[in-house]
Order: C-alpha cells, then structure tokens, then sequence
C-alpha cells in the first residue's frame, strides 16, 4: 500500500494550482495542513482521479493513476468538502444508492451498511430522514459512504467545516480507528483537527508542498522562539504587524499575545513551549517574504 506523487503539477490557464508536489505515503494518517486557495482540495481531487495532474504523475502501488485509474478507485474511499445528501432519503436508503452506484452486491452493500451505521454511532438514526440530521450526522454519514468498499485509500477534504466541537472531537476519533490499515489523508486549515491525530503533516502553502515531516520536527522549527508578552489593547496591532501572533488572549492586566520571534522580543517576554500551531504560522510568515 503505497501512494507516490512525482512533481504533480496542475495548471488552470495561466493559474498554477499545484506546482511540482513529490511525496511518498503509507499507512496511517497523513495531516494536509494549509490556508485557503493553498491548493489541497486540487491536490485532493487529483489524487481521486476527478482530474489529472498537468505534469507530473501519481503512482498507487507502482501503477500511474492517470493511465490506470480502475486500480485506485477500486480502492478509494473519497469525502468532498462539498458533501451532499439526499434530503428525503434515510441513511440506509442513501448509502444503498450510492453502494449500487459503486457496484457492490446488493447483499455485501447490506451487510456492510449495517455494519457502517453502527461503527458511526447512527444505528439508532438509521430510519430517520437526512433532512433532520445535525451538521455532525451528515458528515458521519458521509464517512459512511466514503467506507463502503473498505477503502486502502480515503481521502477527506475540510471534514471539520461546520461541526461543533463535540463532533469534531468524535471525528478525530473515528479517524484515528480508521488509520490503521489504509492510508489517511485528511485536509484541512485548521491545526487542532490534525495535531492531535496525525503522525505527519504535510503544510501546502500557494501550491508548493513546504515540509513533510513529523510533528516532533514541526516543533523543533519553533524551539525557544515562541514568547508570551503582556501588552495593552491599544498594542495589539502594532504586535500583529510585527510578528506571526498565534493566540492573544484578553486578560484584566493587558492582553497575552502569543507570539514567534527568532530574537527575545523588546517587551517583558517569557518563553513558552512551542505548539504546532506556532510552527504552521511562523512557516508560513517565512514563506510570504521568500516564496
Ligand atoms: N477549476 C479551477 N479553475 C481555475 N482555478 C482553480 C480551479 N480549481 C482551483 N483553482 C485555483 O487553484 C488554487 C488552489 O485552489 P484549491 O481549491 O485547491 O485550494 P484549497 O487549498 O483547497 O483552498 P480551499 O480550502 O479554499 O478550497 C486557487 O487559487 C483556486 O482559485
């Protein structure tokens, strides 16, 4: 089980979407770290063979995806940040239609359903219209869909958009349950939706692919350069302009403002640990000045 992607580069027009992406994945979660119009949901459509890349190729266990698309859908599970569900169709009626769009039997589809419905925690949902379901159940059920085939490759794109943080957190976890026989990819522009469940992170910054690495490696980007100061309100922006900010949180003596500085800041600082997220925006502060 093995996914490479060799200089994938993808133009639309003159735009450069994706510019010369090489990256080698195996089982486990991979986190798809970056801000909008970084190019994930291009990358994400790529490599769910909606598209092909411009130049460049992907290969799912040696076989070029561009050429050979069977072999990776065979195998792919896929949840678009745009998911939608049939309002008037209960779970089991949508996950039975989109099992025969993917051609399972009608008896593995059953068997296979029921087994989804109660892995997802909507066993007791399963009769209930979609159209009353919470932001939360409609992402689970499409989680459910992206399962059907027991995929090698699943592929999730922005699945936090919209949840509460009970549901992110559920997410998280069947995420992580998920992990352990097939290869996770999981985009997003939030670091707390991958921190906690991704063994590596890859940040994607205007196209380009800007580090893989580990989390341990991500925090020692930002070691004993993330400080605490105590600044008055009217010293906010000031701080803003200056450094890349990753909290700032209003207190009765001033305002705590995270902040990333290679130099001890020229105000009363104290260092503090650092946290991904320190790390995610001190890259990509660098990043903005040298492309
Ligand atoms: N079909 C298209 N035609 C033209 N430009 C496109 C197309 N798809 C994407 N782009 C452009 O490519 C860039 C990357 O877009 P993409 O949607 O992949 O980013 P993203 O990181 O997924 O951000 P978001 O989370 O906002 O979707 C953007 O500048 C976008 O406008």
């Amino acid at each position: 089980m093995e996914l490479i992607l060799n200089g994938v580069t993808k133009t639309y027009g003159a735009k450069q979407a994706l510019q010369g992406i090489t990256l080698r994945l195996g089982p486990g979660i991979v986190g798809l770290l970056g801000p909008n119009g970084a190019g994930k949901s291009t990358l994400m459509r790529l490599l769910a063979t909606i598209e092909k890349p411009t130049e460049g190729s992907i290969l799912w266990d040696g076989a070029d995806i561009a050429k050979h698309p069977n072999r990776l859908r065979e195998v792919l599970g896929y949840l678009p940040q745009q998911f939608g569900v049939y309002p008037n169709m209960t779970p089991v009626e949508f996950l039975e239609y989109i099992a025969a769009m993917k051609g399972l039997s009608r008896k593995s589809a059953k068997r296979r359903i029921q087994e989804l419905l109660e892995m997802l925690n909507l066993g007791a949902d399963s009769k209930r219209l979609l159209g009353g379901f919470s932001g939360g159940m409609k992402q689970r059920v499409g989680i459910a869909q992206s399962l059907l085939n027991d995929p090698s490759l699943l592929i999730v794109d922005e699945p936090t958009v919209g949840l509460d943080p009970e549901e992110r957190i559920r997410f998280r976890n069947i995420l992580s349950m998920l992990a352990s026989n097939r290869i996770v990819i999981l985009s997003t522009h939030i670091v707390t939706d991958i921190e906690t469940v991704a063994p590596q992170i890859a940040v994607m910054l205007k196209g380009k692919l800007v580090r893989y690495a580990e989390p341990e490696e991500w925090l020692q980007i930002v070691e004993g350069k993330v400080w605490n100061v105590v600044v008055p309100s009217s010293e906010l922006i000031r701080i803003q302009e200056t450094y890349p900010v990753s909290a700032a949180i209003h207190r009765r003596d001033g305002v705590h403002v995270r902040i990333v500085s290679e130099r001890e800041p020229d105000l009363p600082a104290a260092l503090l640990p650092p946290a991904l997220e320190d790390a995610y925006l001190y890259t990509a502060s660098k990043w903005e000045v040298t492309p």
